[in-house]
Parts: structure tokens; C-alpha cells; sequence
């Protein structure tokens, strides 16, 4: 484990800025005094795509490789048109730094309100596939804003990619108690991806026999997050679909202000980078009504990444408290930042 730790800071858009405020308050309290940490912030996003057109330039991707993970607030603005910045920054994030492992737990931590009756035991992972399916941009439409438009984006799936992806998810199920694996797609109607998935996901399971398996198409899953979400271990998934999921798993167990997330780079030849589930929220921007608690639950994915796993445990157990003591009192974004903070630091 390194004693220093050179991180990249992309606050973003929105309540992004934010959140990562409490977030980097919270990694600071956590972090031992000889940890030497070194931040860099990227100014990128919303504003300096009004100031110079810029998304992300190819020599500040070269300057935030040299870093051993990045923290992201969150990207886009309803000033910018729709995908610019999603793509051309955060996608281009993605895939050029081989994220191919979105990670994204969820628990139901005691005192959290959920929708759902009986509250179910819920603490399950989703391992969302991150450098493929529809989001590479392999699309395209004919006769734009005509009404004989066609429109294409098509799902790209390899079977390096999925495999991998695939073999993760086994890995992380074989690890933790349960040792119970779901593939979740549609393969009763996406029948070439469909197919593929299913079949990597059953010879791969063969070196895992103490893994359960289990598959499930999206829209069963979808009633079974709401109606059995205990039943959930590890689920693997594409890129569309785990994105859809997971904003569902957010809102069963707590909302979308407690979810986080890391997309990982398992060979460790890019960094890693950490982000809380949820977007720049426009409609609460610059209210102080944003929840900060997925940027601090993605700052411990961060600290387990780089091997702090005691420090990740800490984070984590100071959320959980946090939440088993809160009330209706509104408390600020920064009211709840410094209270995590100051129950890390003890
Ligand atoms: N990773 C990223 O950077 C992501 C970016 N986006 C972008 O963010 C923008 C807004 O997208 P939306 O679809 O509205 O999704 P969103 O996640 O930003 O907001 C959805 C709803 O959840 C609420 N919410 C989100 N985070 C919250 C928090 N921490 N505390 C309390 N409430 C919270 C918002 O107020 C809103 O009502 C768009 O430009 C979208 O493309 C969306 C998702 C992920
Ligand atoms: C904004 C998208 C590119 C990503 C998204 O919604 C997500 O990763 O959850
Ligand atoms: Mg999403």
C-alpha cells in the first residue's frame, strides 16, 4: 500500500461540486496522518464547454492517468445539449481508462426509509458492464429531424468484454457469503447479445460450481428488485441495463443520495475512478438539499480500491450511523458532510 495517494478530482456539474466537497472532506478525515494526499482538480463539465467548446482534451486525459484513482462529482447541464458532456467526457472517461467493471452496491442500512413493505434484507452488488453495449455511440440516424428519420444505436458486444465482466462477477459471488450469481438481460428477445451473455455466463460458471446461478430477463428483474430484492447476491448485467437497475436498487434502499459507485479498471493500468450512482441533479442544484452520502459511500469503495480497507470500514461504519441517528431535521449538504466527517475522524 502506498503512503501516498495522488488523486484526481473531477467535481463536475451541478450538485457534483457539491457533494465531492463533503466527499474529499470525508477522505481526509478518514485518511492516517503519514498519508500524503495529493489532489489535482480538473476544471470540467458544464462551464468550460461554454468557455472554449472543450470536453475533455487529450492531454488532460494523458494528466489524469497519472493518478492513482479519480473522484467524480457528476456530469451534465441542462444549458449544454443532451449527451455532449455525457459522451464527450464522461463516456470518453469510461472507455478510455478501461472502467469495464461499473461496480454498484446496494444495502438497506437500518433507519433508511425504503417503499418497499416488510423492509426486506437487501444487500446485493450489481456488476454493470462499462466499455460496451449501447453506449459506445456505434449509431447513427438518416434524414435527421425529418419525418422519414431512421435512427440506429446499436448494442456492441464482445465476447472479450463480456467474459471478463462475466469472470469478475464470479470472482466478487465466490468471495462473499451467499456465493449466489445473477445474469440479468433479455435474451428472449435480444437473441444475438442475449445468447452470447448466457453462454459465456454458463461455460465461465463451470471453473465455479460453489457459485449458485440464476438468470433473470430485465423486466422480471425489475419486479423482483421490488417485490423479492433478498434474493439478489451479485448480478451481473450490460452496460443499459445495469444503469436502468441500479437507479431502482437506489431507490429501494434509501434514494438516490445514498447510492455509489466505482468504475473499475481490475488490471490497474488506468485508475479507477469513484462516483456517487446519481447525476448533477439541476432541479436541487445550489439549494444544499443534495445528500452526499453516495459521494462518501464511493470515497470508501475509493479507500478499498487503494487497499485502506480499514479506512473504507470506518467511512462505512460512520454512514451507517449517521443514518441509524438521523430524523426529519433537514440538515445541509455541508451539515451532513461535516458529520460524517467528524465521525470518521472520532
Ligand atoms: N454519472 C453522471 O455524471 C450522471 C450524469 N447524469 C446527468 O445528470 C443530469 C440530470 O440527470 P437526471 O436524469 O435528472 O438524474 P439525477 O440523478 O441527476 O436526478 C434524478 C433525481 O434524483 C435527485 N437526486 C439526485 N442526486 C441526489 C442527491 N445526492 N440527493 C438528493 N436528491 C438527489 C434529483 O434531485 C432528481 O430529482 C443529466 O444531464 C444527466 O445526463 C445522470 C446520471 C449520471
Ligand atoms: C449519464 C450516463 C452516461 C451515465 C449514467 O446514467 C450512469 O452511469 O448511471
Ligand atoms: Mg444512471
Amino acid at each position: 500500500m502506498s503512503r501516498s495517494i495522488r488523486l484526481a478530482v473531477i467535481p463536475g456539474d451541478g450538485i457534483g461540486q457539491e457533494v465531492v466537497a463533503q466527499g474529499l472532506k470525508v477522505l481526509t478525515a478518514a485518511l492516517p496522518q503519514d498519508i500524503k494526499l495529493e489532489t489535482k482538480e480538473y476544471d470540467l463539465g458544464a462551464k468550460r464547454w461554454h468557455a472554449t467548446g472543450d470536453t475533455l482534451p487529450d492531454e488532460e486525459l494523458a494528466s489524469l492517468k497519472n493518478h492513482d484513482a479519480i473522484l467524480l462529482g457528476a456530469i451534465g447541464d441542462p444549458s449544454v445539449p443532451s449527451g455532449v458532456l455525457e459522451r464527450g467526457l464522461l463516456l470518453k472517461l469510461r472507455f478510455a481508462f478501461d472502467h469495464y467493471v461499473n461496480l454498484r452496491p446496494s444495502k438497506l442500512f437500518p433507519n433508511t426509509s425504503t417503499p418497499l413493505a416488510g423492509r426486506p434484507d437487501i444487500d446485493f452488488v450489481v456488476v454493470r458492464e462499462g466499455t460496451e453495449g449501447p453506449y459506445t455511440g456505434n449509431g447513427g440516424s438518416l434524414r435527421t429531424g425529418t419525418p422519414a428519420e431512421v435512427a440506429t444505436e446499436v448494442s456492441v458486444n464482445t465476447a472479450y468484454g463480456v467474459e471478463r465482466v462475466v469472470r469478475d462477477a464470479y470472482e466478487r459471488a465466490s468471495s462473499r457469503p451467499r456465493k449466489k450469481l445473477t445474469l440479468v438481460h433479455k435474451n428472449n428477445v435480444l437473441v444475438y447479445a442475449g445468447h452470447m451473455w448466457k453462454n459465456i455466463f454458463d461455460r465461465v460458471g463451470q471453473e465455479y460450481p460453489e457459485v449458485t446461478t440464476d438468470y433473470l430477463h430485465v423486466d422480471a428483474a425489475t419486479i423482483f428488485f421490488v417485490t423479492q430484492p433478498e434474493r439478489f447476491d451479485v448480478i451481473v448485467t450490460d452496460n443499459l441495463f445495469g444503469d436502468i437497475l441500479t437507479d431502482l436498487a437506489a431507490a429501494v434502499t434509501g434514494g438516490i443520495g445514498l447510492a455509489a459507485s466505482g468504475n473499475i479498471n481490475p488490471t490497474g493500468e488506468f485508475p479507477s475512478m469513484f462516483e456517487p450512482v446519481h447525476g448533477s441533479a439541476p432541479d436541487i442544484a445550489g439549494t444544499g438539499k443534495a445528500d452526499p452520502t453516495a459521494t462518501v459511500l464511493s470515497v470508501a469503495l475509493l479507500l478499498r480500491h487503494l487497499g485502506y480497507d480499514a479506512e473504507a470500514a470506518r467511512v462505512e461504519e460512520a454512514v451507517a450511523a449517521d443514518l441509524e441517528a438521523r430524523d426529519d431535521a433537514y440538515r445541509s449538504t455541508d451539515e451532513i458532510g461535516d458529520a460524517l466527517a467528524a465521525r470518521v475522524a472520532g
